[in-house]
């Protein structure tokens, strides 16, 4: 049986420890978009253009007003109106150019990053999965490399650009008019503490929010995962009401998010328009003095109001660039995590292994057991002879399926050592190691791609290669693979063994998933086969074919079997019993039987369980026939109506 994952944690594993600041924590995209830089650089010199372009339009106004428009000269108009104009349209080109320079490399910069994430995901131990709830990684792959995307091509230039030309446009004021341009600045100051308490506020909320996506997420995807049983029992209302209460937490945190959006929103519009009235005042009082001419008041508020964008802009390019930060954050909380299971520094090669498995004094707890927990394997000591099949039985939690995970180092073991020819495993690298040691479980996975695709999916030297020799061996091991696990069904689907399976294989039943699984295992070709109740799902005679077809393979090839089912048990050559940790018995099925009660318990309960099961399939088959029945009757009887009612034309319609 697959091994059991416990309870999910409830939110998404904390943050890092260690807080950098919003900067430095953004800087960690820098690899992933370096070669995109150039890019951005331009995008932002281009916005960077339109921005003094902007502010120049103010020089040519100033001049209108202090001369044509006071001289009364109406010959200077032209030229001026003509400059205004020629400066709008390089404003407007520098703005599309702006564009053009950054939406491609942004596109970039997230595909390196999704595509690192997704490595990095194959990557890490199946313990990192047990913690990580899929939802989490699924919002962090989708939608928090989305808003990074945004960020690096609008935000990120536009923080940077319009801080540029805020800095410029008060550089621009203070010339106009030292008094004006400082009493602008001076009023503005309030802005800047805002926006350095918005930063401790806003950070928190935006993290909490990106959280309870990954949540929602998750909360989804268990739901379509698990439809037919939440249907079976009726708990669809009952997931209803769960992730509406999940939804009404991300929606509270969103209207956070606005609040203090909205706060920061307020004090951007209301600060300026105090400057500007205060300016006017002070402005107008120059000007009577004679302090200021016309034109350069004029050109200080067109100034004044050019810098109004920028200084709004602030606000949502601020709010965008903390979400951002905590989508980083989480982004690398996955690219930070440590892989214990990699490869050796100085691998061992076994050319032709001759399968023998050797278990010695291994120990293994879950990483996240509870501390007062013993081990699931206790010294676990076995050995299989090259070709053996040696059964594993033990009541249920007893460690099976953690012992299968160890020889493929689905885990490391804790203590002690697994080896294959007398090689620690953990000496090979995980690519050969797997070439030798080839798995399948109950949980029978398929993946969304053709029959053939599935089951060759441990044979890369023959589907990733050109020669058309491999091609027509892989043909033979195809063929030979599905005989092997009585999976001859595939070639009664519509495109044969080129059919697409559907996600997870969801269009074939339980049983015909397991054959293909099976198949992909011997497909393998192994010098160890490790089945963990592999045939669970079949019906009793399909069961016998594939078992006697597997023991043709199993004859030349090692294979270690957890067996539920008494029949597994006489397939293998010798039986080890786990108890409480340890092997505690090894031999054949009559000897155990003979002489161990523990054994005569095991094998008794699983024969109940048999029995219960095949009661279950004959209930379950009686239902569908009776359900047939119904439905047949319930048809004839809806003709009947519809005839009775449309009449002739109805039925001619029909
Ligand atoms: N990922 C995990 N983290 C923590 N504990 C786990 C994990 N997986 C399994 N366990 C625990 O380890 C013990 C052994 O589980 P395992 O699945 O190996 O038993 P099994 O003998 O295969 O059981 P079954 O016959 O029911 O399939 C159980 O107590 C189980 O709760």
């Amino acid at each position: 049986m697959s091994t059991t994952a416990p309870p999910p944690p409830a939110a998404a594993p904390a943050p890092a420890p260690l807080r950098l600041s919003t900067a430095r924590a953004l800087a960690r995209i820098l690899p992933y978009a370096k070669p995109a830089m150039p890019w951005i650089y331009a995008g932002m010199v281009a916005a960077l253009l339109a921005g003094v372009i902007a502010l120049a339009i103010p020089l040519v106004l100033q001049s209108l007003v202090d001369g044509p428009l006071a001289t009364g000269d109406p010959s200077q108009i032209w030229p001026a109106a003509i400059a205004v104009l020629v400066l709008g349209i390089l404003e407007a080109v520098f703005i599309a150019l702006r564009r053009f320079f950054v939406l491609t490399p942004g596109t970039h910069i997230e595909a390196r990053m999704r595509n690192g994430l997704y490595a990095q995901l194959q990557d890490l131990p199946v313990a990192f999965h047990d913690r990580w709830q899929s939802g989490q990684l699924l919002s962090r792959a989708v939608s928090d490399l989305n808003l990074i995307r945004r960020w690096l091509s609008f935000g990120f230039v536009l923080l940077i650009v319009n801080g540029i030309t805020i800095v410029i446009g008060f550089v621009v004021l203070f010339s106009w008019s030292l008094w004006l341009g400082l009493l602008f600045f001076v009023v503005s100051v309030p802005l800047w503490i805002y926006g350095y308490l918005f930063e401790q506020k806003y950070s928190v909320i935006a993290r909490r929010a990106q959280d309870q996506q990954g949540d929602l997420a998750t909360a989804v995807e268990e739901s379509v995962h698990g439809i037919r049983v939440l249907k079976a029992f009726g708990r669809g209302t009952h997931s209803l009401l769960k992730f509406a209460e999940q939804a009404e937490l991300l929606r509270a945190t969103e209207i956070d998010k606005a609040k203090a959006i909205a706060g920061i929103w307020f004090w951007l519009v209301l600060i300026p328009d105090v400057a500007f009235a205060l300016c006017l005042l002070g402005g107008v009082a120059l000007a009577a003095n004679g302090e200021l001419s016309v034109g350069e008041l004029f050109a200080f508020f067109a100034t004044a109001t050019v810098l109004r964008f920028p200084i709004e802009s602030i606000g949502f390019l601020l709010a965008m660039t903390y979400d951002t930060r905590a989508a980083t954050d989480r982004f690398f909380e996955v690219m930070d995590e440590v892989n214990t299971i990699t490869d050796p520094a100085a691998p061992v090669s076994i050319e032709a292994p001759t399968g023998r498995l050797t278990f010695e004094n291994v120990v293994f707890r879950y990483q996240d057991a509870p501390a007062d927990q013993p081990g699931v394997l206790d010294g676990v000591t076995l050995e299989l002879e090259p070709g053996e099949t040696m059964a594993l039985v033990g009541v249920t939690g007893s460690g099976k399926t953690t012992m299968t995970a160890l020889a493929t180092r689905l885990y490391d073991v804790t203590e002690g050592r697994v080896l294959l020819d007398g090689v620690d495993i953990r000496d090979l690298t995980r690519e050969e190691l797997r070439r030798h040691i080839a798995m399948a479980f109950e949980d029978a996975t398929l993946f969304s791609a053709s029959v053939r695709d599935n089951v060759l999916l441990g044979r890369p030297d023959l589907t990733e290669s050109d020669d058309p020799a491999d091609a027509a061996e892989a043909e033979r091991v195809l063929a030979e693979a599905l005989d092997i696990a009585q999976a001859d069904f595939v070639h009664s689907l519509p495109d044969g063994v080129d059919t697409t399976v559907g996600e997870e294989g969801l269009s074939l039943s339980g049983g015909q998933r397991q054959r293909l699984a099976l198949a992909r295992a011997v497909a393998a070709n192994p010098a160890v086969l490790v089945l963990d109740d592999p045939l669970s799902a079949l019906d009793v005679d399909t069961e016998a074919l594939v078992e006697a077809a597997l023991r043709r393979v199993l004859a030349t090839t090692t294979g270690l079997i957890v067996a539920h089912r008494p029949s597994t048990v006489q397939m293998a050559d010798r039986v080890a019993l786990l108890q409480e940790g340890r092997i505690t018995d090894v031999g054949t099925h009559s000897e155990l039987l003979k002489r161990n009660e523990h054994y005569r318990y095991v094998i008794s309960s699983l024969e109940d369980e048999e029995l219960a099961a095949a009661e279950r399939v004959e209930r379950d088959l009686k239902l569908a026939e009776q359900e047939g029945r119904r439905r047949d009757a319930i048809d004839r009887e809806a003709r009947v109506i519809d005839s009775a009612s449309d009449g002739p034309r109805g039925e001619a319609a029909r």
